[in-house]
């Protein structure tokens, strides 16, 4: 069964008085263990579609299951709940909180769900060993380099261990090499976490990395299975 399928959604969005169609019947399935690609052009809805899958944005209409079960997007409190626990993101931007060290921010998610001191410990330190940024746990994000704290986000998005991982853009901030990298680091533990991966890009060059890759244009999806 998949962990995410989404049936027929519609979302529109209103400037002025006039509603702009962004998303027009999108169906998609997202499988734990397999990266999803998303691509299109700027300003095709792939951000609006990942805010979807992440809890944070609601569909106009459509449906959408986790774990087979219809997502009530008017069920805030549970949405964020969802969310908190089983849900993980990266960013272009990292968005890293600047005034706290690497460590700090990848322990934030373990603080907000009340787990102990010790674990909290424990579960930082393996990830940053996982994501190769352990020896910079107590570096404020100013002093990384973009891939030190694309890794550090990583690490921030697996250490609840998600079902699902959204990431927009992540390896746009990126030079080449370290894109490369970013992307290998996210396929293989998503894997090993069993996560579902979905992620909205431009480059071209992480298509190899999906493991079905979608084009979004005029509100629909195209494309499917490698
Ligand atoms: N909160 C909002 N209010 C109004 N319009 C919005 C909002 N969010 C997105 N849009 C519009 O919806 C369309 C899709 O935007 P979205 O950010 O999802 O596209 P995208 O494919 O992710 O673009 P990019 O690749 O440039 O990030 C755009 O026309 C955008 O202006």
């Amino acid at each position: 069964m998949s962990l995410i399928t989404l049936q027929q959604l519609h979302k529109s969005y209103r400037i002025g008085k006039q509603p702009q169609a962004v998303l027009t019947g999108i169906d998609l399935q997202l499988h734990q263990g397999e990266m999803t690609g998303l691509i299109g052009p700027s300003g095709s809805g792939k951000s609006t579609l990942l805010n979807i899958c992440g809890l944070i944005d609601r569909p106009d209409s459509g449906e959408m299951l986790w774990e087979g079960q219809p997502v009530d997007f008017s069920a805030k409190a549970k949405l964020t709940q969802l969310r908190r626990r089983s849900i993980g993101f990266v960013f272009q931007s990292f968005n890293l909180i600047p005034v706290m060290s690497a460590a700090d921010n990848v322990a934030y998610p373990l603080w907000l769900r009340g787990d102990s001191r010790s674990e909290i410990k424990k579960a930082v330190q393996t990830v940053l060993e996982e994501v190769e940024v352990a020896e910079f746990a107590n570096q404020l994000p100013d002093a990384l380099s973009g891939g030190q704290r694309q890794r550090v986000a990583i690490a921030r998005a697996l250490v609840k261990k998600p079902q699902l991982l959204v990431a927009d853009e992540p390896t746009a901030s990126l030079d080449e090499e370290t894109a490369l990298v970013v992307a290998d680091l996210m396929k293989k533990l998503g894997r090993e976490y069993g996560c579902a991966l979905v992620i909205a890009t431009h480059d071209d060059r992480l298509k190899p990395w999906c493991d079905s890759i979608y084009q979004l244009q005029q509100g629909v999806l195209q494309g499917g299975v490698q």
